[in-house]
């Protein structure tokens, strides 16, 4: 399927990757924060953005145009190493680590000051983007994945910049649609609350009753 790009890595080559592109992520990350925080002189920020140009211009000598998409192996093995909230090389991510327990899905995450929207709290739209990925592994992790059809966020109370729990858990399920709920966490509080309906898109269902394992799951 579009977007959907199979590669002849073996674990050992995937586990190397893995461990050369995360530090990168992990240091353009740093450097988002510092951007937002930083108050030295002019001329450390003109040498900063020098800096700057010459790692990006360094990165792009060699690069995939387009989107990172989704990477198989042969094994089934999927990475998402490009997605906005968890990839492993996106440094826009939190990243959040998406685990599971029993019935429940959950990230504990630390949000940094680039997440800001009201004085010292998370952006709202940032909470929402968690809450879609968290909801949206709550119905894969239960064996009934699907895409975001519809989101519904409240806001109870601002969230403030830190550590955070978000958690979700599927209540139903109708034909194609999963029902998920969930809420971010603050000191036992919960902060936000979400309803979300994941569907099996029909593109996927016209596959038939065994579409490529894992298609809407979320990545490595
Ligand atoms: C890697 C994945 C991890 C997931 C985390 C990330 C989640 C995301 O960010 S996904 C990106 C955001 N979402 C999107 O871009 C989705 C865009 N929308 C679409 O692709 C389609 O509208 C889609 C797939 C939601 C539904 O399309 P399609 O499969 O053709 O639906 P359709 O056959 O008309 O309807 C199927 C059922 O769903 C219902 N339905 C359709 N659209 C919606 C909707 N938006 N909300 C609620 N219900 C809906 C229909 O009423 C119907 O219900 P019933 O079976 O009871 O009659």
């Amino acid at each position: 399927m579009f977007g959907h790009v199979m590669e002849d890595l073996t674990p050992e080559e995937i586990a190397a990757a893995s461990q050369l592109y995360a530090p990168l992520a992990d240091r353009v990350r740093e450097l988002v924060a510092a951007t937002v925080l930083t108050e030295v002189p002019a001329p450390d920020v003109a040498k900063a953005i020098q800096l700057i140009e010459e790692a990006t211009a360094l990165l792009g000598t060699k690069a995939v145009e387009g989107s990172f998409g989704v990477r198989w192996t042969p094994d089934g093995k999927r990475r998402t190493w490009g997605n906005a909230i968890v990839g492993l090389r996106n440094p826009i991510a939190p990243p959040l680590d998406i685990r599971q327990r029993g019935d429940l899905t959950y990230a504990d995450v630390v949000i940094g000051p680039q997440y800001e929207g009201p004085p010292t709290l998370v952006h709202g739209g940032i909470i929402a983007a968690m809450l879609d990925q968290v909801l949206g592994d709550a119905a894969v992790n239960a064996g009934v994945p699907g895409m975001t059809g519809t989101l519904r966020i409240r806001y109870n109370r601002g969230t403030p910049l830190g550590p955070i729990r978000v958690q979700s858990a599927v209540d139903r399920v109708e034909g194609v649609k999963t029902f998920v709920s969930g809420q971010v966490i603050v000191d036992d509080a919960v902060t936000v609350e979400a309803e979300g309906i994941f569907i099996l898109p029909k593109a996927v269902r016209d596959l038939g009753d065994n579409p490529p394992p894992g298609i809407l799951a979320p990545g490595d």
